[in-house]
């Protein structure tokens, strides 16, 4: 690429960024899908795509913290646009050692023009120049350690004292620091296509590094290069999964030949592991409460050559009315949830949940439990699962599931390697993403009783 050239996707790199941040801000969007959407819009090549979500999760992921940055040099009130791209050029600053200060305040100083009009151009250079020449505020300043703690990792008061009352000081300040980090990319090996050496190979083939992870045997970490691009993902040897979403297959460990329901499926990541350790052999169906997602898990099992996934649209809080009672050999409810064990991958969830949603959604986990144990024959096995790290959902959702459920007893948690279940207690297991650079992550297992 040109010189010129680059300089000229540079702009619009950063004026892309500022427009997702926008979005994510006023509409609520998902800053993952508008970034995919962006960047399939744009054709970006590599190094834009590398540098637009850079940007996007960088700014996103510490806006508290540049907003304590910002604050001293701001006076009255501000259009939002303005604040979002005094924020992704304060980021550039800050934390990008490969971006000049001058290019970033430079780009600034064009995107205001370009949107606004000389006056804020000036407004946005006067405000960017100072910050260069003063420095910014040390967060010692802020006395109280918790929300000191809270303004440097950028996550709202009420969610720090959640998580510090849950796992205290220590765990949590590691956790928040952890959440700003980007994730490292793995891949699932599809198990019934190849082995592990034979899928690095390919990789390997294609120009992408990748090493067998130490923890899940069928995971992969990538080192360099994009899985999706590769002929070895098109033609179904792996799917692109984090390393601790890879546990809940295996806790529940289906065998050839099961009849096995996956609750809450789309878009069919555990559900195609599954079929994967049934060596597609019994069935598997995959239901969710939103139909239009069903269609990820037929494509998902389409590209993958598994052929014992059938899907259908159906509330799991009714499943019990809709489905055969006991008729299945296992449950999986990979419940809807908070999401805070994967704010690394979408920062939005810290400023968009709400501490009231909290209950809400751990009576609507016991709902789905309370339907998946009348659809489980006597002596099968449920595993539920989160990727959250809040013990309202995690915990305290499986005390109250087993207080109202008699028949139920927790299980051991099988099939998984040493490491994990050294962590476990009681049929339980909380993976954090300090632990191994993974989601972090929840997984119960429970059998019913057999009288
Ligand atoms: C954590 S995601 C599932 C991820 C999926 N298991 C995978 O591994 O790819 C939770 C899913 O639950 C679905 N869901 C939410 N409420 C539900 C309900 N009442 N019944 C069934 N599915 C529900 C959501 O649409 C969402 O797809």
């Amino acid at each position: 690429m040109t010189k010129k050239k680059q300089q000229i996707w540079d702009g619009n790199v950063r004026d892309a960024a500022l427009t997702i941040l926008l979005a994510v801000d006023k509409q609520q969007a998902y800053s993952n899908l508008l970034l995919n959407q962006t960047i399939k819009k744009y054709k970006l090549e590599a190094n834009d795509r590398g540098l637009l979500t850079e940007l996007t999760y960088g700014t996103l992921q510490h806006k508290y913290t540049l907003d304590y940055y910002l604050e001293p040099f701001i006076r009255g009130k501000m259009d939002l646009w303005v604040k979002w791209l005094l924020r992704l050029s304060l980021y550039q600053i800050e934390y990008l050692d490969r971006v000049p200060d001058h290019a970033a305040v430079n780009e600034a100083v064009e995107i205001a023009k370009r949107r606004g009009h000389k006056g804020i151009a000036s407004l946005v250079n006067g405000i960017l120049r100072s910050i260069l020449r003063q420095g910014v505020r040390s967060t010692e300043e802020i006395s109280d350690p918790v929300k000191r703690l809270a303004i440097e990792t950028s996550h709202p008061d009420w969610l720090v004292e959640r998580l510090i009352d849950s796992y205290g000081m220590e765990s949590t300040t590691k956790m928040l620091h952890e959440n700003n980090v980007a994730p490292i990319a793995s891949v699932r090996v599809n198990t019934t296509k190849a082995t592990v050496q034979e899928v690095l190979q390919m990789l390997e083939q294609e120009g992408v590094q990748a090493e067998q992870s130490k923890v899940m045997p069928e995971c992969l970490h990538l080192i360099s290069g994009q899985a999706a691009r590769t002929k070895a993902f098109k033609e179904g040897f792996l799917t692109i999964q984090d390393e601790s979403s890879m546990m809940p297959a295996n806790v529940l460990n289906p065998q050839p030949g099961w009849r096995v329901l996956d609750m809450c499926a789309a878009p069919g990541g555990k559900t195609t592991h599954m079929a994967e350790k049934m060596k597609n052999e019994g069935s598997i169906l995959a239901t969710d409460l939103h139909p239009h997602k069903l269609d990820l898990i037929d494509e998902n099992s389409a590209r993958l050559g598994l052929g014992i996934i059938q899907t259908a649209p159906v509330d799991g809080r009714k499943a019990a009315h809709l489905l055969q009672q006991e008729s299945f050999d296992a449950v999986l409810v990979d419940a809807p949830c908070s999401g805070f064990g994967v704010m690394r991958r979408k920062p939005d969830i810290k400023y968009t949940k709400r501490e009231e949603d909290l209950s809400n959604l751990h009576d609507i986990q016991l709902e789905l439990l309370n339907n998946a144990v009348k659809v489980l024959k006597k002596g099968g096995r449920l595993v539920y699962s989160t990727c959250t790290v809040n013990k309202e959902e995690n915990e305290e959702t499986v005390k109250a599931f087993l207080t109202s459920h008699p028949e139920m007893e927790p299980a051991d948690l099988e099939n998984l390697p040493k490491e994990l279940l050294e962590r476990s207690q009681h049929g339980m297991l909380q993976v954090f993403p300090q632990d191994f650079g993974s989601d972090g992550f929840f997984v119960a297992a429970f059998r019913k009783k057999t009288e």
